[in-house]
Formats: structure tokens, C-alpha cells, sequence
């Protein structure tokens, strides 16, 4: 069950609201920090619930937590990990992305892991053939089973050679955790490099590893025997920050997005003035605006960093539906990405889905059969409707389409944006708009 909003559309967004750490970040902190022999202290920590899934998974093996929610500083002290109960872990199946992250730090401390049945969004298969390969790379045993992953390590981690297929976020994220304390040396080729990578980096460092990042997306981790807790401040969130900005385009609106940076965001940036919006870049935020007059189309594409990023895809495409003639959007990181449109559809905009690449970005979708490309003809006013949301930044896109329509619309499931977006209720009644919980669906 989860919650329906009222959102009474039609007014600009206007005021100021803050964000803090990436939830895609802050819960991989949190893994590397039972690699740790002493406490890690994270801040800068949001209120999400990816955040307190994390938290879960950590006390259940465990590692104590304290947290101070409103300050954002988590404490984590794995001086005590131990295996967790099957039905703490069950509990959890089906929550996060993050489960499958805990392979590495828990093989080196307690020489095995089970992993339940992974969350996130529905975007696509989501497989995790490149974690479990790595995995084997350095040594490990994996038996998948219906309930789960199981993984063991009889004869310990090693440092190995590994090339991605695809600069896959999560096995980076996977090979990084696991080289850091493997024996020896390990080459990962074909690495992403997203910014919330390379803080992860940073973490990692601190705690003692020894990691090189060259420009060719070559990693090369030299594996340590101890590594030790940190103070860390997460970097922001730039999903969040490009989605209020979106927010702003959408409605006409101008926002001050306290805590957004500038240089892990040049791409939004650009691709937002190329739309019509202005911002400016201040030193303690980024203030994002509808200048007036019309929006223009554009072509966009989704990559991997420092590429359009396929999670700034969806909430944008709402302000596309503004934009005086044709966008074409090629979504090339998920397969599956735009099942959100059924309802902006619902809502008056015009978008044509094909199987189609319409751009030049190499995609591994072209020749199959998934609806990966975009055509909106805008510009269509859009009205209210009863929708539901899809997934985390559909979610937003929904409410922001809400937002941007005349009349009163229900939004279904808005409980899903809390993964995601920190006190996103609250930050919207700051802005002045008009959101309302109305019951359960
Ligand atoms: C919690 C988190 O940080 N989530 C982010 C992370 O997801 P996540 O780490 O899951 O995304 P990946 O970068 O791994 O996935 C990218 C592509 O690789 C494919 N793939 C991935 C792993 C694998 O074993 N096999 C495989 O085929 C996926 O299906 C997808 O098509 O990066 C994505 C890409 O920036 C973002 O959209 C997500 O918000
Ligand atoms: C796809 C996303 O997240 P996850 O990987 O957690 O599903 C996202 O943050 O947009």
C-alpha cells in the first residue's frame, strides 16, 4: 500500500530548497565502511530510504549505527561484523540495488555472503552478470539459488584483470570494493567513471587503499591488508538537483537548489540552456529558471559520465513536452526507460516511442525489440489526471507533470519517491505548491 497526493497544478515553483548527499553515494559509503577496522563517520547524509535500507542490512550484520537523521551524520562502527539472520536479510529482499555491493567487504571479513533478491527500478532486466563474473575473477564460488546468491571464498581474493562490456556503475562499484583488501594487484578496463565513483574513491583512499584512475577508464587497484574508518562529507546530489531544475523548467518556475555544484553537472547545464532555461551558479547553489518566451527542442542522448546521464532523462522529458517542435530523446544506458510516458500521455503530451536508435550514441538496443527512443511533439498543455507512479525519477517526472498541469491530478505510489528524494513533500510546499495527502491506494 502506499500513498495518493493531490497536487492542484497550474503554478510556478518559486522559493529555495536545499539538497544534500547522492543516494547514489552515501549507501556505497556505507558498504566500504565495514572494510574498516575502526568507526566511519558520513555527512552530509540524506533522509531516504535507500539510506535507512542500508542502515538495516549494516545492523543486521553487526555493525552499530547511530544516526543523527537531521544533522545527516551516520556513525557505523563494524568492529563486531558477523553473519546476519536469513530472516533479517529476507526482510529486505526486494528493497535496493545496494545487497549485491556487500560481496567484497563481507567475503574479506567473514568469508562469505549471501545476497537476496536485489530492487531498484524496473528499467530493464538489470542483471548482474558483470558482479557475479568479477566476482569469480578474484577467486570467489557463486551459487545463485532461487532464494538467492550465495558466495564464499574458500581460498581467498585475489587480484585479478577485469574488462567491463559496459562501464557498468554498479560492477565498478563492485570490483573497487573487492580489489581494495584482495591480494595483489587488479586491472578493471572499461571502468565507469561517474562522480559518485570517484568519491567513492575518495573514501576508499582515506581508509588507507591505494587506487589510480587513468583517463582511458582504466581503475588499478593495489590491494591493502588493513584499512581503517573516516570522516567523510558525501558529495551532492545531482539527480536531485538537475530534477528541481527540471521542475522549474516545467512550471515556469525559478528555483534556488541550495548545495548543487556546478562541475559534476556540465552536461544538465548545458543541455538545459539549450532548451531555454538559465540558471545561475552561486557559490552555495545553483539557481534554475524559466526565463519567458519558448522552450526550444532538442536532441538528447543518455550515456554513461560525463555524458547526459539517463537518470536527468525522465524528469526533463516534462519540460520537453514545453518545447516549441520535435525532441528526440535516445535513452542508451536501460532498455526500458520510459514507461513513465503512459501518463504524460494520459496528460495531453504528445510522445511517440520507437525501437529505433534516433541518434548516434553506440546503444546495445538498436537491433532488439525495446521502445528505447523518443520522438515528443511539443508544444501540448498538459492536464490534470489520476496516475501512478513507475519508478523513483518516472515518480518525480509525475509529479512534476502534476505540478505543470492545469487542475487537480491524483498521484498513486508516491510513497516510491522517498527512495530517492529527500522530504520531497515538505520541499514542494516551501516552493508554494499546493500537495495534499489524500489516502491509500
Ligand atoms: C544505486 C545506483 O547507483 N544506481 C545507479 C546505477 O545503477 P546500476 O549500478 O545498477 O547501473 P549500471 O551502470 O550497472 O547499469 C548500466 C547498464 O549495464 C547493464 N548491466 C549492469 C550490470 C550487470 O551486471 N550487467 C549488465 O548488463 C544494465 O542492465 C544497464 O543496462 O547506475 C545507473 C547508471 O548511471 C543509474 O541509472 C542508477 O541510478
Ligand atoms: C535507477 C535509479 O536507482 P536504482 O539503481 O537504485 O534503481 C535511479 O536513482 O534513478
Amino acid at each position: 500500500m502506499s500513498s495518493v497526493l493531490r497536487v492542484e497544478g497550474g503554478k510556478p515553483l518559486h522559493g529555495t530548497i536545499s539538497v544534500r548527499g547522492a543516494k547514489n553515494f552515501v549507501p556505497k559509503a556505507m558498504v566500504a565502511s565495514l572494510l574498516g577496522e575502526t568507526p566511519t563517520v558520513l555527512r552530509n547524509v540524506p533522509q531516504i530510504r535507500d539510506v535507512d535500507v542500508v542502515n538495516e542490512l549494516l545492523t543486521a550484520h553487526g555493525v552499530k549505527v547511530s544516526y543523527d537523521q537531521g544533522a545527516g551524520i551516520l556513525e557505523l562502527d563494524p568492529s563486531s561484523v558477523e553473519l546476519a539472520a536469513r530472516s533479517d536479510i529476507d526482510a529486505l529482499s526486494g528493497s535496493s540495488r545496494i545487497p549485491i555491493l556487500f560481496c567484497g567487504p563481507l567475503l574479506h571479513r567473514l568469508g562469505e555472503a549471501f545476497i537476496p533478491e536485489l530492487g531498484g527500478c524496473n528499467l530493464g532486466g538489470r542483471p548482474i552478470d558483470y558482479h557475479l563474473e568479477t566476482l569469480r575473477r578474484f577467486g570467489a564460488s557463486v551459487d545463485k539459488r532461487p532464494e538467492g546468491v550465495y558466495i564464499t571464498a574458500p581460498r581467498g581474493l585475489h587480484g585479478t584483470v577485469i574488462e567491463l562490456p559496459y562501464p557498468s556503475v554498479g560492477a565498478t562499484e563492485q570490483t573497487l570494493l573487492t580489489a581494495v583488501q584482495a591480494e595483489g594487484i587488479t586491472t578493471l578496463e572499461g571502468a565507469a567513471v561517474e562522480p559518485e565513483i570517484m568519491d567513492l574513491i575518495n573514501v576508499l583512499q582515506k581508509m588507507g587503499a591505494v587506487i589510480s584512475v587513468d583517463i582511458d577508464r582504466t581503475i588499478r587497484i593495489e590491494g591493502v591488508e588493513k584499512l581503517k574508518g573516516v570522516v567523510h562529507t558525501a558529495l551532492p546530489d545531482r539527480i536531485e538537483a538537475a530534477s528541481w531544475g527540471a521542475a522549474a523548467l516545467a512550471t515556469h518556475g525559478d528555483l534556488f537548489v541550495q548545495g548543487a555544484e556546478q562541475p559534476d553537472m556540465t552536461t544538465f547545464l548545458n543541455t538545459f540552456r539549450k532548451v531555454g532555461g538559465e540558471f545561475e551558479v552561486k557559490d552555495d547553489g545553483i539557481r534554475f529558471y524559466h526565463p519567458g518566451g519558448k522552450l526550444k527542442p532538442i536532441v538528447l542522448e543518455t550515456n554513461v559520465h560525463p555524458g547526459f546521464m539517463t537518470d536527468w532523462q525522465q524528469p526533463l522529458v516534462v519540460a520537453l513536452t514545453q518545447a516549441e517542435g520535435l525532441s528526440l530523446v535516445h535513452e542508451t544506458v536501460y532498455e526500458n526507460r520510459f514507461g513513465f510516458v503512459n501518463a504524460l500521455r494520459k496528460m495531453g503530451a504528445n510522445i511517440q516511442l520507437y525501437k529505433e536508435c534516433v541518434g548516434g550514441v553506440p546503444c546495445r538496443f538498436g537491433q532488439r525489440n525495446f521502445l528505447h527512443s523518443a520522438v515528443i511533439q511539443g508544444p501540448t498543455p498538459l492536464h490534470a489526471a489520476d496516475i501512478t507512479v513507475p519508478d523513483l525519477r518516472g515518480g518525480f517526472s509525475h509529479l512534476i507533470a502534476a505540478l505543470a498541469a492545469e487542475g487537480v491530478s491524483h498521484v498513486a505510489g508516491i510513497d516510491m519517491i522517498s527512495r530517492g528524494y529527500e522530504h520531497f513533500l515538505s520541499k514542494l510546499r516551501r516552493l508554494n505548491a499546493s500537495v495534499e495527502y489524500v489516502g491509500q491506494d
